[in-house]
């Protein structure tokens, strides 16, 4: 049986004087069904397109979704490259297949509840 799995990846470019000889987050697909990407307002994210890279704006507060390799034919190459005035921060989740079921079970932080501030939401057991 095939489970899904959510990763997220926090990425940081620090400033860069020469972005063209730095190397970012090199070409790639994502190996996975569909990636969920946050972007400050710093651009570097790009997609190449006809042979060339094409800058996607960072947009306040837009998510950008990105098909992965599990798509096949439809996920797209791009790259982030470092910006020379400042730096970036990126957080991609990936949603991707996994044979193994997770192990982690996911809850409230058990030292914040009480009977007076009980879990809003009960985790699987
Ligand atoms: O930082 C970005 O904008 C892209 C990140 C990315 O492509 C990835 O983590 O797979
Ligand atoms: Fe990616």
């Amino acid at each position: 049986m095939d489970f899904f799995q959510l990763n997220c990846t926090c990425n940081y470019y620090p400033p860069c004087p020469q972005p063209e000889l730095g190397m970012g987050n090199t070409q790639h697909t994502d190996v996975d069904f569909v990636t969920v990407l946050l972007q400050d307002d710093i651009g570097g994210l790009q997609v190449l397109h006809q042979n060339h890279w094409v800058d996607v704006p960072p947009t306040p507060g837009a998510l950008v979704v990105n098909l992965g390799d599990i798509l096949k034919y439809l996920s797209a190459e791009h790259r982030a490259i470092s910006n020379r005035d400042g730096s970036r921060t990126s957080v991609a989740c990936f949603f991707r297949e996994s044979h193994v079921e997770s192990s982690k079970l996911y809850g409230p932080i058990t030292e914040f509840l009480s009977e007076d501030n009980p879990p809003n939401i009960v985790p699987p057991q």
